[in-house]
């Protein structure tokens, strides 16, 4: 038996999801977080079933990809019970999703989520009206508390049903809808979407759009906005039927001043360089006393017991490995992910997306690349994979601009390197580097890029109250991704770098680049390996670095203005593996080709600009 969860963005499918199969996707304020198909499974009384978790959409007429792959799932797979997820505090455009459903004849189960912000915000909502309306069980839940959660699985099982309530169309429109089932025997759902222009159907266009074209002319509006107006003013007054506002919402006054220029600005500005400062200070504190620990006790026991060179240098190589991972990125990776999580569970960030956005426009800047990019700052990966729903031309522009949001990983190098060794002021003169350079290219791109530009359609999460437990798991989510991906990489290289070390290969390899290296950017041999180590994860361009020069303090090895070049250079040039392969994936082999030799020149031009230019002062 399979199961699928629908809804509009934001609404709690992938926590229900989650509670549901124990799977861990992503959860967080900020709509459009999942835009994958997932799947897992749940058990019921010792039987197995298929739950899917669809990506938030806010309707099934529209042309997003997103919508594309709902509905082509709908129409061709065989789900036996939808879960219909609503959001109460926003009952009537949930409701317009749902109508749609409804026409797709798939038994149903609507649950009406978030049910503590409703009765916060006094919304009082007749459950069995709306249950005698809709024609099928209403499940009222609080996701985040874990409430009524577990009546949704039998009830799919026992008591989904199709939902009777239809869309009352325009009777023109149903005229025609008529005509077109009668004429092809068609179902009624094909008969709509063909109006809608939807669906192609060489059978049925030619008479479609004779059809539209009478409706057309007579309404002086498109079918397709008829439809959508019918559909509408049924959410509205099913709505309005079942809803019972008492009060004041009290929560709206605070929001409206972050998203004002003035004070919204500068509260942007200082939480940015608060989460900055925090990661920086808080990060370095812990990499110091992990690092610490790992000398006393692990390396110089080491290099005391005097083993052979060879198992020296293989042990040598497995515990600075660890002591790079768990001492230095661990501590700002976590972080960073928590201060994340924390911004984006209060519904901040879609505020911070949002004030960004006028900003940015003013220098040419794209819009609608802006969520991705604010995406960006977590990880590359994801962002890249969130540019679907942009046209062809604001995903180019977009694929150039997220490989050049500075990760956490490259937080990491940052805050690791610059922040601990050269100084504060000077690692956020690197991030204003890179925000330069961004706006630079986005300029660039936006004038020679062809294609229109389209406007930002940007919902406003709720603001919120970060819950401690969701925000840890979802922190957690990253760091095990960091600690059973990234580590197990590093170890390993960790200790192929080694035996390389101890055959003189390495030694090889940068004798014939570390020439180059000094002449352009001034920085010692090694720095050559590490930074190609870069490519594999961002953070091992540091790790790797630690590990060649023998030691964390890396303040003893290299000068300050090397370090500063060092992460500069490694911040700017090449996305990592994954960044790669995935814009391989959305955008082809030229634009992935494309980004990687633009950032790796913009990355040694820069270095070696900033290399030149101390010299000489
Ligand atoms: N207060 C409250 N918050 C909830 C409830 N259910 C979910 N949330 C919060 O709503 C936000 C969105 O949850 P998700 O599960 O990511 O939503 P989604 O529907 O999967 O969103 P997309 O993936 O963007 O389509 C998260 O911050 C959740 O903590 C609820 O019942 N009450
Ligand atoms: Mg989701």
């Amino acid at each position: 038996m399979k199961f699928a969860l629908i809804g509009n963005p934001n609404v709690g499918k992938s926590l229900i999801f989650n509670q549901l199969t124990g799977i861990g996707v992503e959860i967080s304020n900020f709509p459009g977080t999942t835009v994958d198909l997932c799947s897992g499974n749940v058990c019921y009384k010792k039987e197995k079933f298929e739950i899917i978790d669809f990506p938030g959409i806010y309707s099934l007429d529209g042309k997003s990809e997103e919508e594309e792959e709902v509905r082509k799932y709908l129409r061709n797979e065989h789900v036996d019970a939808l879960i219909a997820v609503l959001d109460a505090t926003h009952l009537e455009r949930n409701l317009y999703l749902l109508l749609q459903i409804a026409e797709y004849e798939i038994p149903t189960v609507v649950v009406l989520n978030m049910i503590d912000e409703a009765e916060k915000q006094n919304i009082h909502i007749n459950f069995a009206e709306l249950s005698d309306i809709l024609g099928c069980e209403i499940i009222a839940t609080t996701a985040t508390e874990g409430k009524n959660i577990g009546s949704i699985i039998p009830a799919a099982l026992q008591t989904a049903s199709k939902i009777k309530a239809r869309v009352p169309y325009d009777r023109h429109v149903e005229a025609g809808i008529r005509s077109l089932v009668k004429l092809s025997e068609c179902s009624r759902l094909e008969a709509i979407l063909t109006l809608e222009g939807i669906m192609q159907n060489p059978e049925l266009t030619d008479t479609a759009e004779t059809i539209s074209a009478e409706i057309e002319e007579e309404h002086r509006m498109s079918v397709y906005q008829i439809m959508a107006t019918n559909r509408h003013n049924e959410a509205a007054k099913i709505s309005e039927e079942v809803t019972s506002e008492k009060g004041e919402k009290k929560e709206f006054r605070f929001e409206k001043y972050l998203t004002r220029y003035f004070p919204g600005i500068p509260i942007l500005a200082l939480i940015l360089l608060s989460t900055l400062m925090i990661v920086f200070f808080v990060g370095s504190f812990l990499e110091e006393m992990i690092v610490s620990l790992f000398e006393q006790y692990a390396v110089e026991p080491l290099l005391a017991m005097g083993l052979d060179p060879l198992t020296e240098q293989v042990s040598f190589s497995f515990v600075i490995a660890l002591q790079a991972g768990l001492g230095i990125a661990f501590p700002f990776v976590f972080v960073f992910y928590i201060l994340i999580s924390i911004l984006e569970d209060s519904g901040y960030m879609t505020r911070a997306a949002f004030l960004a956005d006028r900003a940015m426009h003013r220098i040419g800047m794209h819009g609608q690349a802006l969520i991705p990019m604010v995406l960006g700052f977590g990880c590359n990966v994801p962002a890249v994979m969130s540019i679907r729903h942009l046209s062809k031309r604001e995903r180019v522009i977009a694929s150039f601009l997220i490989t050049m949001v500075p990760c956490s990983a490259r937080t990491v190098i940052i805050a690791g390197i610059v922040a601990v060794f050269v100084g504060v002021p000077a690692a956020l003169s690197v991030y204003l580097i890179v925000f330069a350079l961004i706006a630079l290219t986005g300029i660039v791109l936006t004038k020679f890029t062809p294609g229109e530009q389209y406007g930002m359609i940007l919902e406003m999460a709720p603001l919120r109250m970060p819950k401690a437990k969701q925000t840890l798991s979802r922190a957690w989510l990253h760091m095990k991704e960091f600690i059973f991906i990234a580590m197990p990489i590093l170890l390993v290289s960790s200790i192929v770098l080694g035996l390389l070390q101890y055959g003189g290969i390495i030694q090889a390899f940068q004798d014939v680049f570390a020439p180059a290296m000094d002449a352009a950017l001034g920085l010692p041999d090694y720095a050559s390996t590490s930074l190609l180590f870069g490519i594999l994860r961002k953070e091992m361009a540091f790790e790797t670095l630690a590990i060649l020069a023998g030691t964390a303090d890396l303040g003893s090895v290299m000068t300050g203005i090397q370090l500063y070049v060092f992460a500069v250079v490694s911040v700017l040039f090449v996305p990592c593996i994954s960044t790669i392969a995935v814009l391989y994936r959305e955008m082809g082999v030229k634009i992935a080709a494309l980004v990687s030799a633009y950032t790796l020149t913009l990355g040694l031009i820069v270095g070696s600009l900033i290399h030149f230019i101390w010299s000489y002062l």
